[in-house]
């Protein structure tokens, strides 16, 4: 008898999330602490659930501007080395927890210089979390690598500065390089020298691109830019037409996309509370999946958008029907979209992911 598909089921199996910011994934309690810690009094709620819930109602917004005023409160607990270490383990601990087996966790270090900290300083603060989360978590027998991506604000005009720093800490699993912030009104070619520097340098790079605006944000992003993979990229679905009769019609941009390979970063939930889709049995990774594109499943901000890698896959599980065979198909899709090595993308694929689902599919 095949095993049941549910959340409690789905935390055993490897999963693999290549999107999660590290300021959007603190748990409540510890922001509390670290608000108590810095003499932070703006939090809304001192009491841990409460906080949870506020955070995941004050981002159901319906846009990406309000979504993202969420963050000033753990932006504001995370300027001290201390903090940021404690965030990045805590973080680690709690995907491995959930079954992750490979991350890619992503901030801007250009947030956290409100005390004066260093980008270097916070920088090795974060890594050095990583890595005691990784010993934590192999101490309770979970096997997790983490990947960093530093990110750029759109709105800051510092991207060319992030790039540089993200290119001296490639050694040291930082692994690559994104921006994030408002999308609208800030076009990722207005970073055109970051980019080409890190093509220059051969170093690896995504673009939140096609949540908030649509498909010339997406065709800056691969055409111009020069983006290995997609934050998001829902809108894609703009250019793709599906007839009455289940005939689909992919334009130049969707060929493209699916053509090359490049993987999409897909966030259900997140994608619900910033409008970009209605429900998840409407979201378009349906489609996308269906038509095979390289779509990964990702939680974006488990804080914000009150999910997990698990509570994602149940809810698509609901929606669409997918069982073990599909989410092995998702965990493979991101492994190898994932800006380690190739060597080290296969090893997890045939040492991890798909031991972890052969019991299932039998
Ligand atoms: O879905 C998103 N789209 C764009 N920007 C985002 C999203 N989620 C978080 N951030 C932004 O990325 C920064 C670095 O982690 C966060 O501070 C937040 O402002
Ligand atoms: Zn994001």
């Amino acid at each position: 008898m095949s095993t049941p598909v549910n959340l409690d089921t789905i935390r055993l199996v490897p999963k693999v999330l290549l999107h999660d910011h590290l300021d959007g994934g603190l748990r409540p309690q510890t922001v509390i602490d670290l608000a108590r810690a810095a003499g932070y009094a703006g939090l809304p709620h001192e009491d841990a659930d409460e906080l949870g819930r506020w955070f995941a109602a004050a981002a159901d917004s319906g846009s990406l501007e309000r979504y993202l005023e969420t963050f000033s409160h753990t932006v504001a607990v995370m300027q001290t080395a201390e903090a940021l270490a404690r965030v990045a383990a805590e973080c680690v601990e709690d995907l491995a927890a959930d079954g992750v087996v490979y991350a890619e966790i992503r901030y801007a270090p250009e947030l956290f210089q409100e005390q004066g900290l260093t980008l270097d300083r916070i920088v090795a603060a974060v890594q050095d979390g990583f890595r005691d989360g990784e010993r934590r978590a192999a101490a309770e027998g979970k096997r997790i690598r983490i990947g960093t991506l530093l990110c750029a604000m759109r709105q800051n005009a510092r991207s060319a500065e992030i790039a540089n720093l993200a290119v001296r800490y490639r050694d040291s699993e930082v692994v690559g390089f994104d921006i994030a912030g408002p999308e609208a009104g800030f076009p990722p070619t207005r970073n055109l020298d970051a980019f080409e520097y890190l093509r220059q340098q051969n170093a690896h790079f995504t673009i939140h691109a096609g949540e908030a605006f649509g498909l010339p944000s997406i065709w800056e992003a691969i055409q111009h830019c020069g983006a290995e993979r997609l934050g998001h990229g829902v809108r894609i679905v703009d250019d793709i037409k599906v007839d009455e009769d289940g005939s689909v019609h992919l334009g130049r941009l969707a060929s493209y996309i699916r053509d090359r390979r490049i993987p999409l970063e897909m966030c259900p939930s997140s994608n619900l509370q910033t409008g970009a889709a209605k429900s998840i049995a409407e979201h378009p990774i349906g489609l996308l999946a269906k038509l095979r594109f390289r779509v990964t499943v990702n939680t974006d901000n488990r804080l914000m958008s009150h999910c997990s890698m698990s509570s994602e896959f149940a809810a698509l599980h609901e929606a669409f029907g997918y069982g073990w065979a599909d989410m092995q198909w998702f965990a493979v899709n991101a492994m190898k979209s994932a800006f380690i090595g190739f060597d080290e993308r296969l090893e997890i694929i045939d040492d991890v992911i798909k031991p972890g689902y052969a019991a299932l599919l039998e």
